[in-house]
């Protein structure tokens, strides 16, 4: 038979067949002595002579696979993005955004705390960079608490049959965001909560919820991210906003550094990408060019 492990705990792997039908497993000691471990989210194949007592045969192979939560076979991940506390950073959001591209994962935008902010001016920036965002990824943003339900129903339609992992810096806003789509859920919110029952968890259970169609992680993913294993050809590729000018570029492959009649620098310089966006490819782009002078030395 052939399922997706929707969760793990303690070595036993619950698999759901694609008609619905769910299958406690465990891994044979092969898999171990290829140091292979079966991860929610893979394709396996299995037997299972009753539900509760199956094995499995054999994995196949994963799109990605994630540290934090580890989860393979990721379609798309929901960055949450505060507004304030912790300060928005353009610098995050977009490493985020090309570290998940690079690994074949679909981002989406979830700006929270909005309620937060304290000045008009402060809420038009904001609003300002959420629209630019919403030009090249599914980007949410509620503005009064009215609309966070409304807004919340758009997301989930997005992830509608998609394995998800919510995503972010600490403090963002994650397990809200992830107790607001499910309220069974019940995660610990806050410094202070989440410190307090630190420790007591012992056992090690991920699993994918089916909320409203959506598999969504219910382990909240880290946000540090590495550019490691990225190419500085790879990089402006993962950019849609300068994907849009860069045909028009006058050499092909052009970094969009140095190269003359460079259309993304153009776009660039009339405001139409974003320079806070350009000015992070620069930084990324130069650590890239470090990483890889490195590994060559
Ligand atoms: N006012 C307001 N508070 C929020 C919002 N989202 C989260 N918070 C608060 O911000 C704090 C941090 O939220 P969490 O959901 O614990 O953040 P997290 O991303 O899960 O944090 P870590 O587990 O540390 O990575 C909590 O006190 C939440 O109640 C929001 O949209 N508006
Ligand atoms: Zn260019």
């Amino acid at each position: 038979m052939r399922g997706q492990i929707r969760q793990s705990l303690s070595g036993y792997y619950d698999v759901m067949t694609s008609d619905g039908q769910e299958y406690r497993t465990r891994a044979r000691g092969n898999f171990r002595k290829k140091k292979q471990t079966p991860l929610v989210g893979d394709f396996v194949d299995f037997k299972a002579e009753k539900a509760d007592e199956g094995y499995i045969l054999g994995i196949q192979s994963r799109k990605n696979q994630l540290v934090r939560p580890p989860v393979a076979n990721v379609d798309k991940a929901v960055v949450v993005t505060a507004c304030v506390e912790p300060d928005f950073s353009a610098n995050l959001l977009d490493r985020q955004l090309v570290m998940l591209a690079s690994n074949g994962i679909e981002p989406l935008i979830y700006f929270s705390k909005y309620d937060l902010v304290s000045t008009a001016d402060q809420r038009q920036v904001l609003a300002e960079i959420a629209t630019y965002y919403r030009q090249y990824y599914p980007t949410f943003i509620p503005q009064t608490p009215a609309e966070q339900k409304q807004v919340q129903a758009e997301l989930l339609s997005e992830l509608q049959g998609q394995v998800c992992v919510v995503m972010g810096q600490t403090g963002a806003g994650k397990s809200t965001l992830l107790n607001q789509l499910d309220p069974a859920l019940q995660l610990e919110t806050g410094e202070v909560s989440k410190a307090l029952s630190r420790g007591k968890h012992t056992t090690r259970k991920v699993s994918l919820l089916d909320i409203h169609g959506a598999l969504i992680a219910d382990t909240p993913g880290f946000s540090s991210f590495e550019l490691s294993n990225l190419t500085k050809e790879d990089l402006p590729r993962l950019y849609p906003d300068f994907q849009e000018y860069a045909t028009a570029c006058k050499f092909r492959g052009c970094s969009h550094i140095k190269e003359p009649q460079c259309a993304v620098r153009d776009a660039v310089a009339s405001e139409k990408i974003w320079p806070s966006r350009y000015e992070n490819y620069l930084q990324f782009y130069k650590m890239v060019v470090d990483d890889e002078k490195k590994k060559y030395r």
